[in-house]
């Protein structure tokens, strides 16, 4: 897997359902670099699920809108960009094991052997190199996603796109997760664009936080995330520039200033 000339560039964006409606958002700007890690935050019903399906190429932008990937604009998903939804155990299918599954989006591209070693490659980088014969229903909620983000992987993504997919994950197993992702994005270099209502979540994860509000919404605030890589669920969040930007986020968020900063 290797990291090339891709990444999105965003210009005068909008979207909406119908048309003639209501944008969901308008005029958003935003780079994100070849290998960034860059989070989307906001409130419920913002637009963060929205604006993620125009970036993977499965709602349209809004007129006048300039979506780039690798300096293309696109109508339909770009190649090697990959969704990770947050739903994974409607997403795995229940009589394929775990390879199976894994494969899935491989089959008719290449030889059968070539499938399976793709395939137990990405499971391998995502710790379940050991459960490839098991079926879906004798996963843990946190072994399914796994499954869910090898699926994306085996595709050899330039980007990841992914919609809040720790979301229903108690804690403890979100934050191995997450560590998880981070190891295998280091590995890979690939670009992470990633939806979430979790500003923790956002600050621990990201290069750059953009903060959606407003209706129609906008990008509010765009932080940089001055953290070493390598983090660490502790001592990062012990950091007095993540306390700094909790704070900053959540008073975007909340509509109120914290801090006087
Ligand atoms: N298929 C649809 N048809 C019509 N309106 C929709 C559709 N999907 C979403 N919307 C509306 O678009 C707006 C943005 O929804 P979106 O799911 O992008 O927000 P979100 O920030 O991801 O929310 P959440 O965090 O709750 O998932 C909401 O007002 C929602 O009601």
């Amino acid at each position: 897997m290797h990291q090339s000339s891709s990444a999105f560039r965003c210009r005068n964006v909008s979207a909406s359902y119908q048309q003639g409606s209501a944008a969901i958002f308008e005029g958003i700007d935003f780079d994100v670099e070849p290998g960034e890690f860059v989070s989307l935050l906001g409130g419920s019903g913002v637009g963060k699920t929205t604006l993620l399906r125009v970036l993977g190429g499965l709602h349209p932008a809004g007129k006048g809108s300039d979506v780039r990937f690798s300096g293309e604009s696109f109508t339909r998903p770009p190649d090697r960009v990959v969704m990770v939804f947050q739903n994974y155990a409607a997403s795995l299918l229940p009589w394929r094991t775990v390879e199976k599954n894994v494969r899935l989006g491989l089959e008719g591209t290449m030889p059968s052997g070539e499938q399976r070693e793709r395939a137990l490659a990405a499971l391998d980088m995502v710790g379940l190199a050991s459960n490839t014969h098991y079926y879906p229903r004798q996963l843990s909620g946190g072994m399914q996603q796994r499954v869910q983000i090898a699926r994306a992987l085996v595709m050899d993504p330039l980007a990841l796109l992914m919609d809040e997919p720790f979301g229903a994950l108690d804690a403890m197993t979100k934050a191995t997760l997450q560590d998880a992702l981070l190891g295998i994005q280091r590995q890979t270099g690939m670009t992470v664009v990633f939806v979430t209502h979790d500003l923790d979540e956002a600050i621990y994860l990201s290069d750059r936080i953009l903060v959606l509000a407003g209706s129609p919404a906008g990008v509010a605030k765009e932080l940089t995330v001055d953290l070493p890589r390598d983090r660490d669920q502790v001592t990062t969040k012990a950091d007095p520039r993540y306390l700094r930007l909790r704070q900053e986020i959540y008073a975007i968020m909340h509509g109120s200033r914290v801090g006087g900063t």
